[in-house]
């Protein structure tokens, strides 16, 4: 209170938007680079001639895809921003992108304690994609139909791409955009190819859609899901053969694979803090109707890899030249994505983020770096469990990944990281974090009984399931869209009544939709099973069953 009054009469408040940022100097005194470049003439030539469209326009997309951008910028090998498209969460436009002018605050967070302020000017304008208001919904066909746009990268999360439930039905939503066609299309998948429908009628021209969210072969499934919303609409007679020729044309339409990795938390109330005490007004974050936790700023690590296979048929930016991008074949995408999604880094964040949430530890780093055997368990599912079994992709090297994770990335306190985080969909993500390497461990070993701190993982995500800490008391689970089905499941089993845990685990732990196979043919589902037994024993069975395994 007393540092903004003091801040007010010296007259420092510095606004996040186009005429703020003129007040050069009050940056400059509070340590914050500002864009060399002319933001409102890469913003204008991008509204007259697009050439980089992005669709889910959150956290990891402002700091490390607008940073790539902002980088091309300054370097001047870019000449016009992104044009910022949301399909599902009108707010973040209204909230965030609207009252900042589309400006975006970027906080880079070393593991030292110092920070780095960047304003970034690389996001052009921000569109709702909401075929019921037709300013928007034009403006959208005309972004489409222009002839320069080379390129649309989406971070819209894995259920964006999803069409179906578990059970091969359609959602709801998807079911009426089938019926209703391209011009009342309302998810992102039907939004996307009613434009498609636009740029086919315009001229046929050709375009990349390049999915960098982090599921495996992202391409394959956008593309999948792509061309079975237009089938569906040629079924009912919303677009012709021609359109449907067209969008499986890979040489028109081209679908590239990446592979994504940077530490992006939810933003945190400390930086927010920090940032008006230095004199910028209103960086509270705010947590959206649909629940999406963003801020004007955006606070991530440093480290960033995107490994993008080099398929453009309309061209593209020079991307090669972005921190930490690699352009190379799917093969090599491919293995680079399940170096990083398999076996380094996210089935580690899997296996020990939902079992820190049972162990009372808010922050990932923090609990690593001050409980011995959580710290164990996480190097032995990346060191000992998962590396044996990698490919090595070649532009990466899977033992030096590793080691500038647990050296530099996963100590990093400063990244405020939460294990809530790590917790949200974990359902949606066990086969492709533990299935793979077991799957690996079958075919080179038998079976997969010689793991242990992997089926730990998942007997303590099974444990955090049940809803209560290791003291016994209840906590909320993060999202996920099995919890509802995984708490029914689980009703009768009563932490600290051993007795009352018989075969509720069966279905799950033999379900090849979850896991990608039958973990009791595996030779790893009993084991588990004990795991789990040990775990409700009563207060501190937890702790005390990640002691025995991994001290
Ligand atoms: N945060 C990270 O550390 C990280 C790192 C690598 C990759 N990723 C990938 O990026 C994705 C987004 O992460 P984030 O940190 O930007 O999250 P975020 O919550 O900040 O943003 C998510 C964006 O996706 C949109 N979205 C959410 N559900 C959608 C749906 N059903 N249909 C269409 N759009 C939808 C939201 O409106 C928002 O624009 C992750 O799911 C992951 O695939 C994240
Ligand atoms: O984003 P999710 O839910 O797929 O997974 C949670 C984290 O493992 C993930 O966001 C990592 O931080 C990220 O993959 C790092 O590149």
């Amino acid at each position: 209170m007393i540092i903004n009054f003091l801040i007010i009469i010296q007259g420092y408040i510095m606004k996040l938007s186009l005429n703020g940022i003129k007040e050069q100097e009050a940056w400059e005194k509070a340590g914050i680079t500002l864009p060399g470049y002319d933001v409102e003439a890469v913003s204008e030539k991008a509204k007259k001639e697009p050439g980089w469209v992005h669709f889910g326009i959150g956290n990891i997309f402002r700091v490390f895809i607008g940073g790539i951008a902002d980088g091309l910028l300054e370097e001047g090998v870019l000449n016009r921003g992104i044009t910022c498209i949301e399909t599902f969460d009108y707010d973040v436009v209204d909230k965030i992108y609207d009252p900042y002018d589309n400006l975006g605050l970027s906080v880079i967070l070393h593991g030292d304690g110092t920070r780095e302020y960047k304003v970034i000017g690389a996001l052009a304008e921000a569109v709702k994609a909401q075929s019921s208001d037709p300013a928007h919904w034009n403006r959208l066909k005309e972004i489409f139909t222009s002839k320069s746009l080379q390129m649309v990268s989406f971070t819209i999360t894995e259920k964006g791409y999803a069409l179906q439930k578990a059970d091969g039905t359609w959602f709801p939503f998807v079911e009426a955009d089938i019926k209703n066609g391209p011009d009342k299309a309302t998810g992102a998948m039907a939004v996307l190819v009613a434009m498609l429908y636009e740029r086919y009628k315009a001229g046929r021209y050709p375009i990349a859609l390049v999915s960098m969210d982090n599921c495996s072969q992202n391409g394959a499934k956008l593309r999948e899901s792509v061309l079975t919303m237009t089938e569906e609409w040629k079924k009912v007679g919303f677009v012709d053969e021609g359109f449907v020729n067209y969008v499986s044309d890979e040489k028109i339409v081209a679908f590239p694979w990446t592979m994504i990795d940077k530490i992006t938390p939810r933003p945190s109330e400390q930086i927010a803090a920090d940032l008006e005490n230095l004199g910028i007004e209103n960086m509270q974050p705010v947590i959206t109707s649909k629940k999406t936790y963003i801020a004007p700023f955006v606070n991530a690590e440093k480290p960033q890899y995107l490994v993008i296979e080099d398929n453009f048929p309309n061209g593209r930016p020079a991307l090669e030249k972005g921190f930490g991008v690699y352009m190379a074949d799917r093969n090599t995408v491919n293995l680079s994505e399940r170096m990083k999604v398999t076996v380094c880094l996210n089935p580690v964040h899997s296996a020990t983020g939902p079992l820190g949430v049972v162990l009372g530890y808010d922050l990932f780093a923090h609990m690593l770096n001050t409980n011995e055997d959580m710290m164990k368990m996480a190097r032995m599912i990346a060191y000992d469990e998962g590396l044996p079994v990698v490919a090595n992709p070649g532009i990466l090297s899977p033992q030096a990944f590793v080691d500038e994770l647990f050296n530099e990335r996963f100590p990093n306190e400063y990244l405020g990281d939460t294990n809530l985080r790590l917790a949200v969909d974990v359902s949606q993500m066990v086969g492709i974090r533990f299935g793979e390497t077991i799957k690996a461990y079958v075919a080179k070993f038998g079976d997969a009984s010689r793991l242990t701190a992997i089926p730990l993982g998942i007997a303590g995500w099974l444990r955090y399931m049940l809803g209560v800490d290791d003291e016994g008391n209840k906590f909320e689970l993060a999202p996920d869209p099995m919890n509802e089905e995984l708490q029914e499941q689980f009703k009768d089993i009563v932490v600290g009544k051993t007795e009352t845990f018989k075969d509720q685990l069966k279905p799950i732990l033999s379900n090849e939709r979850l896991f990608f196979t039958d973990l009791y043919k595996d030779g790893v589902g009993e084991k588990i099973e004990e795991m789990f037994r040990e775990m409700l024993a009563g207060p501190g069975a937890v702790r005390a069953t990640i002691h025995k395994y991994v001290g």
